[in-house]
């Protein structure tokens, strides 16, 4: 902020300088548009913040889903049939398909398929690995956890400060 230009100006005025000086950091920061106006980042936010709810849902659900076929080992045996349960018993087909799920993904790039058939390898890497964490006992939360704490670090710098450590 430019402190001579405010100098002499009236008390709101400068106000009004520092909000949008405040603003149009804010925009460059998140990597928007600067001329965004208000409402437009009113609207941003919005969609933003339920793109996030959306994304927490369905891993949560899914996440629950898993864990109550987990319970229901428990409670009714095998009973109705369940992919999921068939991977909570057995640790052999549950690592097969884990890997079987990555090379799937891999192909996906190497031989540039179409991006649906990524998003579709993506779910089953993804759902075979969250049956893995429910054997090991670790909550979806404690992975979005250790994702969140490496927001404030690049992976260079943090393999680098493995070597020397
Ligand atoms: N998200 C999934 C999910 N993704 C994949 N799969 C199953 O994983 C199995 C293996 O997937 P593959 O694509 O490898 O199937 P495949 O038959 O080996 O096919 P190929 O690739 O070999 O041709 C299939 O039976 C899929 O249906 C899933 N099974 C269950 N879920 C979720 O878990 C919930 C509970 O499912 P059940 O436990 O089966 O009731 C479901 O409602 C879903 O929300």
């Amino acid at each position: 902020m430019d402190l001579h230009a405010i100098q002499g100006q009236r008390p709101a005025t400068i106000l009004q300088s520092m909000m949008h000086y405040k603003v149009q950091r804010y925009l460059s920061l998140m990597n928007l548009p600067v001329n965004m106006n208000l409402l437009e980042l009113k609207y941003y936010c919005i969609s933003q913040s339920n793109q996030e709810r959306q994304v927490a849902t369905t891993l949560y659900s899914l996440e629950d889903t898993i864990s109550r076929r987990k319970e229901e080992i428990v409670t009714e045996g095998s009973g109705k049939p369940s992919w999921t349960k068939k991977l909570l018993l057995d640790n052999q087909l549950l690592c097969s398909k884990i890997r079987e799920e990555a090379g799937e993904l891999i192909e996906t790039l190497l031989e540039n398929e179409d991006k649906s058939r990524t998003a579709s390898e993506m779910a089953d890497l993804l759902y075979h690995a969250m049956v893995l964490l429910s054997v090991r006992d670790v909550k979806m939360e404690e992975v979005l956890e250790v994702l969140r704490r490496r927001f404030s670090q690049s992976g260079v710098e943090e393999k680098a400060s493995r070597k020397k450590s």
